[in-house]
């Protein structure tokens, strides 16, 4: 039988992936507290559902960004995803483009950013971090912009990498045969290298972030390219005002999964604040913990416009390729239609903060 919830699927990939690829993946920094007050959050609220709605016809699309999608989701950026699916990126992109959910493919992608534009069908947006190899940025813009990438995304709560403590036990490094292709060899040799102590994702970034990055560095990036710029880890009121200010497109309230700050906000917790803080017309997108289409359905009714799912389609590439990461995205459609049916709800614009209550008890 299907698997009837994310949690099954999760099982199913457990069973499929290494010790060490499946800590990498699902781990976080510290004591974990963010990665699991992310989930903790969804369960504090309650749905006040309306009766006696015409719910014949639950359309959950959104507009991002001058795209139309049919799934207000996307996939989340994450490096690498050939470490759990021989296809990698070229799978997701697919998957995706079928679902009418977004694909954000990462800087470390290990498929050729070319390779999954001709894969996807669907919005893609391009990952970005800040590399002190600036030029190889500029060479990946251009790159981007000539694939037909609808938008860039600045990740901006990593100047340098969490302690995982689960990789740095693992000693964890990017095996020599799965690479971060759209990039040059040379900036990517320490992923594949754990020092003492330490993890190949963060020996890397410690040779190659560049953690002066400010907010004036933006002009930089917009000066190359014309393409919409969302910034990926905004948790305050205070710097969705500044990202309002410097004229960024979208914004994601995100704590990398739990993965960078342990102890930061949990993502939801940090939504209604971030809403509240943009003008109308900048979106705000939520990602960590959304593990079902209530989850998603929670999330646009305290504002979200979309949410990014990241672990989940790992663990959907992992046991099917393009077929797993589809079904993650179809289970999490007629979850979330489900849930606007009978909470009397049938479209997006009816889902707002009326749809919820704190949970009672
Ligand atoms: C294995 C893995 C790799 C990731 N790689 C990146 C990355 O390269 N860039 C980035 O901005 N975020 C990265 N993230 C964070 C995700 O984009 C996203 O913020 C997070 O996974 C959302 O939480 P969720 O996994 O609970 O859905 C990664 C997450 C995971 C699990
Ligand atoms: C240097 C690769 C970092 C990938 C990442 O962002 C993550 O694992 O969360």
């Amino acid at each position: 039988m299907a698997p009837l919830t994310l949690a099954g699927i999760e099982r199913a990939a457990r069973d499929q992936l290494s010790p060490e690829i499946w800590d990498f993946v699902e781990g976080g920094s510290g004591a974990e507290r963010t990665l699991a007050a992310n989930r903790e959050m969804f369960g504090r609220h309650a749905f006040r559902p309306r009766a006696l709605v015409d719910v014949s016809v639950c359309a959950p699309a959104v507009d991002l960004l001058g795209a139309t999608l049919q799934l207000p989701v996307g996939i989340a950026p994450m490096a690498y995803h050939r470490l759990v699916h021989p296809d990698g990126e070229t799978a997701t992109a697919r998957a995706a483009g079928k679902a009418g959910a977004l694909l954000v493919a990462g800087i470390f992608a290990s498929r050729t950013l070319e390779d999954i534009a001709a894969a996807a069908t669907g919005p893609l947006w391009l990952q970005l971090y800040w590399l002190r190899r600036r030029e190889a940025l500029a060479a990946l813009v251009e790159r981007a912009e000539a694939a037909g990438y609808a938008a860039l995304l600045l990740t901006v709560d990593a100047p340098r990498i969490g302690r995982r403590l689960r990789d740095l036990r693992n000693g964890f490094a990017v095996p020599p045969e799965i690479r971060a292709v759209n990039l040059d060899p040379a900036l990517m040799a320490a992923s594949h290298h754990a020092g003492q102590g330490s993890s190949g994702i963060a020996e890397h970034a410690r040779e190659q972030f560049d953690p002066t990055l400010t907010w004036a560095d933006l002009a930089w990036l917009r000066e190359r390219s014309r393409l919409p710029l969302v910034l990926k880890g905004v948790l305050t009121a205070e710097d969705a005002r500044r990202a309002a200010d410097h004229g960024v497109d979208a914004v994601v309230v995100s704590n990398h999964g739990g993965r960078q700050l342990d102890g930061a906000l949990p993502a939801l917790a940090a939504l209604p604040e971030v809403v509240d803080a943009l003008p109308p017309h900048i979106p705000a997108l939520l990602d960590g913990g959304v593990r079902s289409g209530a989850d998603i359905a929670v999330a646009l009714a305290l504002g979200a416009r979309a949410v990014l799912v990241g672990r989940p389609a790992f663990w959907g590439l992992a046991t099917g390729g393009e077929a797993g990461v589809g079904q993650v995205l179809d289970l999490l459609r007629d979850e979330l239609e489900h849930t606007m049916a009978l909470l009397g709800r049938p479209s997006v614009a009816d889902l707002d903060r009326t749809a919820l209550a704190p949970w009672p008890v």
